[in-house]
């Protein structure tokens, strides 16, 4: 049985209405469920309520919030992940070439084609795109908590609302010392930026933080920028929009099994885009995780 999880929430309300193409697209097909999201947090709710037992495929209809809480979810149980994409920033399907068109997505969906995807962990919590600290950390907690978010969501203008929290943030933020540990190498890096631990390329709606990042390497890709005055790093975080920060002063490029980050005063963490609070992250890639239904 495929179950679809629909985040009505999802870009704006978008999920609603890619749903609606879905289930004209799927009505004479058989073997498959619908649930509607209530509020955050309730797709577990739902799977843990025991009425799921047959669910072999467990489809989110939404961003990547959505694919983030059902991944945890589904969590040690033998279901495979699947994504119809209906939030605004969508870097999880991005990254697998997933179609953006609804009627596309499910075709693929009924068609079953999968790979086996590593996952991340931030303590306890899976993750599939990145996980990002510091500056971008800041971003999402600032931007997830704005009331403009909900009112550009819904004329579709989600990327608007992160590049205003962007802009709020290079105002004020203050790069910072920290202690990064990756397998078993330490490093100190004064004035950084951001430290983003990426499983899969994009995070931000569509930027190639790690460009190289491949979700079957059984490895994080890192980018750090750091080492940098604001007036430098103010040029380089433009350049993330494109992938073109690769090479520049400033600019660290690792991978690693494991990413330790530790600062006197912990940094803002976002994860999946879903801000997690400040704190010192331990993230680790654990190889072949999940079955996905790309
Ligand atoms: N019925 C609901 N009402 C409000 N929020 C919900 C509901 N169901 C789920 N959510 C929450 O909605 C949040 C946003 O969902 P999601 O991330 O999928 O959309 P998005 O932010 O538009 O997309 P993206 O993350 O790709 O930019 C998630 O954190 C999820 O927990």
């Amino acid at each position: 049985m495929i179950c679809f999880f629909v985040n009505p929430a999802s870009g704006g309300g978008n999920g609603t209405r890619v749903w609606k193409k879905v289930e004209r697209a799927i009505r004479n097909r058989e073997s498959w469920s619908v649930v509607f999201t209530e509020k955050p947090g309730s797709i577990k709710e739902h799977l843990e309520s025991g009425a799921f037992s047959d669910i072999t495929a467990a489809i989110a209809v939404g961003g990547d919030g959505t694919i983030h809480e059902l991944a945890n979810a589904i969590k040690g149980r033998d279901i495979h992940l699947g994504v119809i994409p209906a939030g605004s920033g969508n870097d999880f399907a991005r990254a697998l070439g997933i179609s953006n068109d609804p009627v596309k997505a499910a075709e693929n969906i009924f068609l079953g084609r999968t790979i086996r995807l590593d996952l991340g962990s931030l303590d306890e919590r899976l993750f599939l795109t990145a996980v990002g600290s510091g500056f971008d950390g800041e971003v999402a907690r600032v931007t997830n908590k704005a009331a403009y978010k909900k009112w550009l969501n819904r004329i579709n203008a989600g990327r608007l609302a992160y590049l205003i929290g962007v802009v709020q943030v290079l105002i004020r933020y203050r790069s910072c010392k920290v202690r990064m540990e990756i397998n078993d190498e330490k490093f100190e890096l004064d004035n950084v930026w951001l430290i983003a631990a990426a499983n899969l390329k994009y995070y931000g709606g569509g930027l190639p933080i790690c460009p190289t990042a491949d979700g079957e390497d059984g490895k994080l890709s890192i980018c750090a920028i750091h080492g940098v005055s604001k007036l430098k790093a103010l040029t380089i975080l433009p350049r993330v929009v494109t992938g073109s920060h690769t090479g520049l002063k400033g600019v660290a490029m690792l991978e690693g099994q494991s990413c330790k980050i530790t600062s006197d005063s912990p940094l803002p963490i976002q994860y999946d885009g879903e801000y997690a609070g400040k704190m010192n992250a331990v993230i680790r890639n654990i190889p072949s995780a999940i079955t996905v239904i790309i």
